[in-house]
């Protein structure tokens, strides 16, 4: 499924009309119909319930007179607020303005702090609110009274459906600008858009559903988007089959190079998540002195004692080991727990210029890399990048907050200016190609906040390549498996889950995906 930003749903919108004659009121009134189904279905049933509609003026506004209309048609007591004054209002939202007029509903304008009293007891009695304020033609900050209008509908205690996008809400990124809606459930139309899936614009839309309003299709499908949300759908089909005669050969060799002093677990979990995900064979190459320490953690994945520069740190002499056990892998994962001696860095910067087996880097191998990114361009292997925020900034130079404001952007330059794939972790974890074409993940939640979630990842994504799938193919899958593990592992409990937790759930990720 594409995701759209709000100019390219608007070039939707002009398209529809201009190419296939789809006037922007039937679209509007297929809109405010499904918000008024959605408002209906979270009653059980409109007949007698009292719903408050707040109104912008401008086509997000229109959906809500239709709503109104709709829901009023369905027995519910509306009552109708409109941001500003009806000679503002113009085009479909005008027109459904004067239908809800002639059909004798009050339209009640809010234009000072005395109307915003009107509106706080009207929510005082109402069973939900819809936010019809502002949809994709926001721009700016909210304020004034459309300020103090959102806080209302936020203090009300009431279920609030948000029509399209949260009020306030920047849908491209997911940014709060002033102050927005805090919905329970959001209805958008036609496609996602980014700040929907982004926090904080995730947790103010609640649950969204997308919704046909007759959009044609070939408009939903236009390559010229370059955007996707990661679906259950689309990693099924994405996942190997586990054939009746598979062999531990058939699962691939996954080698990763990881651990340090204090940092051994990162190294067991990242190996043992490649296992979890499915690998056949897994091996992790460890300083010598720590040896010993994994081939106690660990049962399934074997263990190759590195050359160290000292204990437990390995530098250029582990180099020739690693390039050996690369050549018999068909992946190599390298970074978990390496730590950053300068000796390891540069062990880091020439393993990745001359491995040529596909490279999954990591954590400390993405911070050996900080400043160095040469590596990366003169390799001839295809490398996807796991960084969180930091790491990013790190790697490349561009500031944290900028990074944070438009992940999007963030992770598709990289992407673009490295020649990798780019993981960008978090809420909303986006896997941007060189190309310029990204994916958006939609599982996962606040449990996976806790150290050790991003070495699991690591070997997941390591245990897909292993497994015959493609690189960008496996960032995708593995984000999105990542993600659902994490959901099944934490069940409710959205605080103390460990990182270990997410390894067991892996298996049942995967079964959940094949109808298991
Ligand atoms: N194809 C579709 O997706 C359809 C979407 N529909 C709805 O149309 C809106 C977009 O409508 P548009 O008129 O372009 O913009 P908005 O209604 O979101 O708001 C613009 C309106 O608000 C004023 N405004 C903008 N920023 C601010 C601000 N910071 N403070 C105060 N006021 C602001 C601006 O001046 C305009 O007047 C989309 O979201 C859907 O809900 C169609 O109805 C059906 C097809
Ligand atoms: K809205």
């Amino acid at each position: 499924m594409k995701i759209a930003t709000a100019p390219e749903m608007r070039r939707i919108d002009e398209r529809a009309a201009n190419e296939y004659g789809l006037a922007g009121l039937a679209l509007m009134e297929n809109a405010g119909g499904e918000v008024a189904r959605k408002v209906a279905d979270i009653l059980g049933g409109a007949a007698d319930k009292k719903v408050c509609i707040f109104c912008g003026k401008g086509n997000n506004g229109g959906d809500g007179f239709v709503a109104a209309r709709h829901l009023a048609a369905r027995g519910a007591k509306v009552k109708v607020f409109l941001l500003g004054v009806k000679t503002a209002v113009g085009g479909d939202a005008l027109a459904n303005l004067g239908i809800l007029l002639k059909m004798g509903a009050e339209v009640i304008e809010i234009a000072g702090e005395r109307d915003c009293d009107k509106a706080a007891l009207a929510t005082a009695f109402a069973d939900c609110l819809v936010d019809a304020l502002l949809g994709t033609g926001f721009s700016g900050e909210v304020s004034g009274d459309l300020a103090a209008v959102v806080k209302i509908i936020n203090a009300a205690g009431k279920p609030v459906v948000a029509v399209d996008i949260p009020t306030g809400i920047d849908a491209d990124t997911g940014r709060v600008r002033g102050v927005a809606v805090s919905a329970a459930h959001t209805v958008t139309f036609g496609l996602p858009k980014p700040g929907l899936l982004f926090q904080p614009g995730a947790a103010h839309a609640g649950t969204v559903t997308v919704v046909d309003i007759g959009l044609p299709a070939a408009l939903l499908a236009d390559a010229g988007m370059r955007q996707n949300a990661v679906t259950a759908t689309l990693v099924r089909r994405l996942l190997p089959p586990r054939r009746p005669w598979a062999h531990k050969g058939t699962g691939g060799r996954v080698a990763l190079v990881a651990g340090s002093p204090g940092l051994t677990g990162a190294a067991a979990l990242a190996s043992m998540a490649a296992v979890r995900a499915g690998a056949g064979l897994v091996t992790v190459g460890i300083a010598a002195g720590l040896n010993a320490i994994m081939e106690v953690k660990l049962t399934e994945v074997m263990t190759k004692p590195l050359p160290e520069e000292t204990c437990g740190i390995i530098g250029p002499a582990a180099v020739e080991e690693i390039a050996a056990i690369a050549e018999t892998a068909d992946v190599l994962a390298i970074g978990p727990g390496l730590g950053r001696a300068a000796e390891t860095v540069d062990a880091v910067r020439e393993i990745v210029r001359n491995v040529r087996c596909p490279l999954v880097i990591d954590a400390d191998g993405l911070n050996a890399l900080a400043g160095h990114t040469e590596s990366l361009l003169e390799t001839e292997a295809l490398a996807v990048l796991t960084p969180h925020p930091g790491e990013l900034a790190r790697l490349t130079g561009r500031p944290l907050p900028v990074i944070n404001a438009d992940r999007l952007g963030a992770a598709r330059d990289a992407a673009t200016g490295l020649g990798a794939i780019v993981v960008l972790k978090g809420p909303g974890t986006v896997i941007a190609y060189p190309d310029g074409e990204a994916f958006i993940n939609t599982t996962g939640n606040a449990a996976l906040a806790t150290g050790g979630t991003g070495d699991v990842l690591t070997g997941v994504i390591a245990a897909l390549v292993a497994q015959g799938l493609t690189s960008h193919d496996a960032a995708v899958a593995g984000v999105y498996l990542h993600g659902l593990a994490g959901e099944l592992a934490a069940g409710a409990r959205l605080a103390g889950m460990a990182a270990g937790d997410l390894l067991p759930a892996l298996p049942a990720a995967i079964a959940s995906l094949h109808g298991g």
